[in-house]
């Protein structure tokens, strides 16, 4: 059916459940499919050569726009709240309320640090992003058969929006919810949009402010794809899903999280940087029309 899902990196609690959502999705077809995927170690990279590729948060910490000083709280931050955020042993409700104190303090960080939007392209032709390998062909296959892609991101959507347009892959049938700035008349960050969105809060609370998914109501098909627990409710505004196929990056935490990752998505994709076994499934659904 699939040949990418006897990859060594694909694990499966249940093979034969994906083999029948996959035949599914084929035989409903393009137009009841719709692909919600989160951006940052999902689409961009985990690592590369043995070092950590940057979030899009990363992308501006590491930046010639930032201080030293605020480099080095923003990475204080990051030192003391990523452990959290990936902590096996916490619920994601004792999580929740000290994401949004990571989000919070790190936004208002970026605040001080008088960013200019002229400054944002720069920033990412600079940084060292790296998307996963593939990733043309999962935007070019989606967007030539009209699937619609939205990004559900707890990044910086302004930072995540330029890294898809230098990619070339920001095409007309993608949608990105994110955190985004605000720039006063100057061009000056001056705030963050509402809502604040973190790890863990990507679902139902934050969704009611878009009208996205009431557009595509006939697309009761998904393909959800994440790199955290937290990305499994990324679909919740989809009313009357009939088949959503998940598939889930297991990128840090492997051995402590594996069995986790394997009762909450149906696919899991264990270290691996490509978006081969996405493009195969996509290619299997898509097949007779590619
Ligand atoms: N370097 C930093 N990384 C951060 C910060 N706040 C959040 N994050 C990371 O971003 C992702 C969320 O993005 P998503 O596209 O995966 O939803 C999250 O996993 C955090 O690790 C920060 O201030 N600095
Ligand atoms: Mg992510």
């Amino acid at each position: 059916m699939v040949p990418e899902l006897e990859k060594a990196t694909v694990h499966m609690k249940s093979p034969e459940h994906v083999r029948r959502v996959i035949s599914a999705l084929r035989k409903e077809g393009p137009d009841k499919l719709q692909v919600v995927s989160d951006f940052d170690m999902t689409l961009s990279r985990f690592g590369f050569n043995g070092r950590r590729c940057p979030t899009s948060h990363n992308i501006l910490d590491n930046s010639q726009v930032i201080s030293e000083e605020g480099r080095k709280k923003l990475k204080d931050l990051l030192h003391y709240y990523y452990p959290i955020e990936i902590d096996p042993n916490r619920t994601m409700e004792e999580k929740r309320p000290l994401m949004v104190e990571w989000w919070t303090r790190a936004h208002g960080l970026l605040l001080q640090q008088k960013i200019l939007k002229r400054d944002i392209a720069k920033i990412v032709e600079e940084s060292e992003v790296m998307l996963r390998d593939g990733v043309n062909t999962f935007f070019d296959q989606l967007h030539q058969h009209n699937i619609p892609l939205f990004i559900f991101s707890a990044g910086v959507g302004d930072i995540l929006e330029e890294v898809l347009r230098q990619a070339k892959v920001f095409h007309p049938n993608v949608n990105v919810m994110s955190n985004y700035m605000d720039f006063d008349d100057k061009g000056v960050l001056r705030q963050f949009k509402e809502p604040l969105i973190h790890t863990y809060n990507k679902n139902g609370s934050v969704l009611e402010k878009t009208d996205h998914f009431q557009q595509l109501s006939s697309r009761t098909n998904i393909i959800l794809l994440g790199d955290s627990m937290g990305d499994l409710s990324m679909a919740d505004g989809v009313a009357n899903v009939e088949n959503i196929l998940t598939i889930g990056f297991l990128n840090d935490k492997v051995d402590e999280q594996r069995g986790k990752y394997r009762d909450a998505y149906d696919v899991v994709l264990e270290k691996d940087e490509t978006l081969d076994v996405v493009n195969g499934i996509l290619c299997y659904i898509l097949g007779d029309l590619n």
